[in-house]
């Protein structure tokens, strides 16, 4: 199946600013994409210049095979829900979503109506009178009942409380199960989101430090604890990329191929063994290249990098 997106080689410069470096990756038909990265990473550019709202430096992008660019047929089978989106003032919520279901061809009233409900929205208070969350409600009310081919999430859930954002969770992927799409996800609430997410997009400084399944990425990335001299026989096999030291004994974060007999390995030596967190693995991946210098540390909760 050819893919939603390709991107080949993308690099974008603001001045002297590299936001993407040569970045290549696609996107598969009905998945869910994790794009994650620290602030400054690269996601906002990369998903503005996917929905045609920035322009490459060099490289090359398609969307269903097309260039994006003033190309409708392209444009109305995507869904981008900003962070920070603004509305003409004028609006009221209910002029909002009747504005987005006559640019999106796919867009489910009742869905929509069904998440005014739940994020207890008043379909009749201006935009301007809305708080900060229950904007980020219309936000994600629009990007769900659009039901587009291609939706990107780009941070949409400024100012939403938990409550709210689990709503966000659990209707996104109800409608998903029943309705199969490509969805982007770029978030920094990356626990929140894990169990979600299929694929990883990692992205740190404008480069594409990881394209991963999430299942594959979970074997790949474990957290071993134990005394440091047994420690430090288990990491051999893999690379390192971050380490405890709590006098005698040590945690280790490591990234390799493992197997079940790695698992039997650290039981051997007297090692706990756990796959790490998406979170840890993202903190760990894009600490880990800063190139700090290790550090010993005592009996205190202080983290040595690796
Ligand atoms: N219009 C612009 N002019 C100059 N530099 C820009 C512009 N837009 C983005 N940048 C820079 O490009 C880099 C990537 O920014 P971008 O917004 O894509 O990152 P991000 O991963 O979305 O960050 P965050 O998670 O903080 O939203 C940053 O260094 C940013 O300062």
């Amino acid at each position: 199946m050819s893919p939603v997106v390709t991107v080949t080689d993308l690099t974008k410069r603001y001045g002297g600013v590299t936001a993407l470096d040569g970045v290549s990756f696609s996107l598969a038909e009905n998945r869910i994409y994790g794009l994650l990265g620290r602030n400054g990473a690269g996601k906002t550019t990369l998903m503005q210049i996917l929905t045609a709202q920035n322009f490459a430096t060099s490289g090359d992008v398609a969307v269903f095979g097309q260039h994006p660019y003033e190309n409708e047929r392209v444009l109305s089978r995507i869904s981008f829900i900003k962070e920070s989106q603004t509305y003409p003032s004028a609006l009221r919520v209910h002029h909002v979503l009747r504005a987005a279901s006559l640019v999106h061809p796919c867009w489910d009233e009742e869905l929509a109506q069904q998440l005014v409900d739940d994020f207890r929205l008043p379909p009749r208070r201006n935009v301007r009178k809305l708080s900060r969350g229950m904007l980020s409600s219309l936000g994600i009310i629009v990007g769900l009942a659009s039901r587009a081919p291609l939706t990107f999430f780009d941070e949409p859930y400024l100012g939403l409380d938990a409550v709210a954002r689990q709503i966000f969770y659990d209707r996104l992927l109800a409608d998903y199960t029943e309705h199969p799409r490509t969805i982007v996800l770029s978030t920094h609430l990356i626990d929140e989101v894990s169990d979600l997410i299929e694929h990883v997009l990692l992205i740190d400084r404008g480069r594409l430090l990881l394209d991963v399944e999430a299942e594959a990425l979970r074997g790949q990335v474990l957290t071993v604890a134990g005394p440091v001299a047994a420690v430090d026989e288990f990491t051999r096999t893999g690379a390192e990329l971050h380490r405890v030291l709590l006098g005698g004994a040590a945690r280790a974060t490591v990234r390799g191929d493992f197997g079940p007999t790695d698992h039997d390995r650290a039981r051997a030596l007297g090692l706990t063994l756990e796959a790490s967190s998406l979170q840890d693995t993202v903190v760990r991946l894009t600490t880990a290249t800063n190139g700090a210098a290790p550090a010993t540390v005592g009996a205190t909760s202080k983290e040595a990098v690796r």
